[in-house]
């Protein structure tokens, strides 16, 4: 495997309505084009997981957090060892504590899921595995590989 690019996660949980919801986001661009992802992208150089984790949830939806109300959860990996993609090492944090109401960004129309109610053919099959194991308290490290399509999930280890 090449060495994966640090890149983080967010999971925002809200109660709305007496029900759990997640801000999911419809990607507007690049990687994942089209699909309902988690608010997430690249760790700067310089920067600390936790750090990008706070700035990328705020530019890509407008939501405020402050860094140490971020919960680290586990880390992921996604691997691409036919191609199809770039390796990413994932860290994954969880907070029911972001300030405001999402808008939609250049990256991402963001939207408010109740996590019972998960739009999972249009997510990454990854999700499905790390994100209730992320909601129910977290994991260490697990590791997912991707076929050469870069969208079937082959395997996946440690959840
Ligand atoms: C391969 O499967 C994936 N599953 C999941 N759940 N999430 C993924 C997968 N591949 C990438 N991601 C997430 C992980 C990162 O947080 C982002 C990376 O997105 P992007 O490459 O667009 O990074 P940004 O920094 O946001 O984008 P720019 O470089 O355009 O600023 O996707």
């Amino acid at each position: 495997m090449s060495e994966p690019i640090e890149t983080c996660l967010v999971v925002v949980t809200r109660t709305l309505e007496g029900r759990t919801h997640l801000a999911l986001g419809e990607k507007l661009r690049g990687f994942g084009q089209g699909r309902m992802v988690v608010p997430g992208g690249k760790v700067d150089p310089g920067e600390t997981p936790r750090r990008a984790a706070a700035r990328e949830l705020f530019e890509e939806t407008s939501l405020r957090v402050n860094d140490a109300d971020l919960d680290a959860r586990g880390v992921v990996t996604f691997a691409f060892p036919d191609g199809g993609g770039v390796d990413m090492r994932v860290h994954v944090f969880v907070t029911d504590a972001a300030a405001g109401e999402p808008k939609d960004s250049d990256e991402l129309l963001v939207t408010w899921v109740p996590v019972d109610a998960l739009p999972t053919s249009r997510m990454w099959p990854d999700n499905v595995h790390w994100l209730p194991a992320a909601l129910a308290g977290g994991f260490d490290e697990a590791t997912f590989t991707y076929a050469a399509d870069g969208a079937t999930l082959a395997s996946h280890t440690g959840i």
